[in-house]
């Protein structure tokens, strides 16, 4: 099973991960795409991704705007895997010219 990250190394992680905001509990992004059929396309890719890693985020759809929220819920809190999420996540943002948008904001 994975093994919960230290506070340390979650905070460590986030400056690495620019979008990115949370705490050891769960960490979390916001980005706005050019239509709602472009946003759901993405959900769609990290759908196939999620599968492929056995490993899902919790995700929030608004119009064009999604936020992820990568947590292992099974050991309640971020894990090396979610790290390994989150990146996958960004590689399909990049692609589909997602843009970050502060939570709430739209
Ligand atoms: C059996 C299977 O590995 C588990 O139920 C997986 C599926 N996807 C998951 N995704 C996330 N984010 N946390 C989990 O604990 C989790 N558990």
């Amino acid at each position: 099973m994975a093994e919960l990250l230290a506070p340390d190394e979650v905070r460590s992680a986030l400056g690495t991960r620019p979008g990115w905001s949370g705490d050891p509990a769960r960490i979390s992004r916001t980005v706005e795409f050019p239509t709602f059929p472009a946003a759901i396309t993405v959900v769609d890719r990290v759908a196939v991704v999620a599968e492929e890693l056995d490993h899902h985020p919790d995700i929030d759809i608004r119009w064009r705007t999604l936020t992820f929220h990568c947590a292992t819920h099974s050991v309640g809190g971020v894990t090396a895997r979610d790290l390994d999420l989150s990146g996958r996540i960004d590689e399909i943002v990049a692609a589909a010219g997602g843009r970050d948008v502060s939570a709430g904001a739209h």
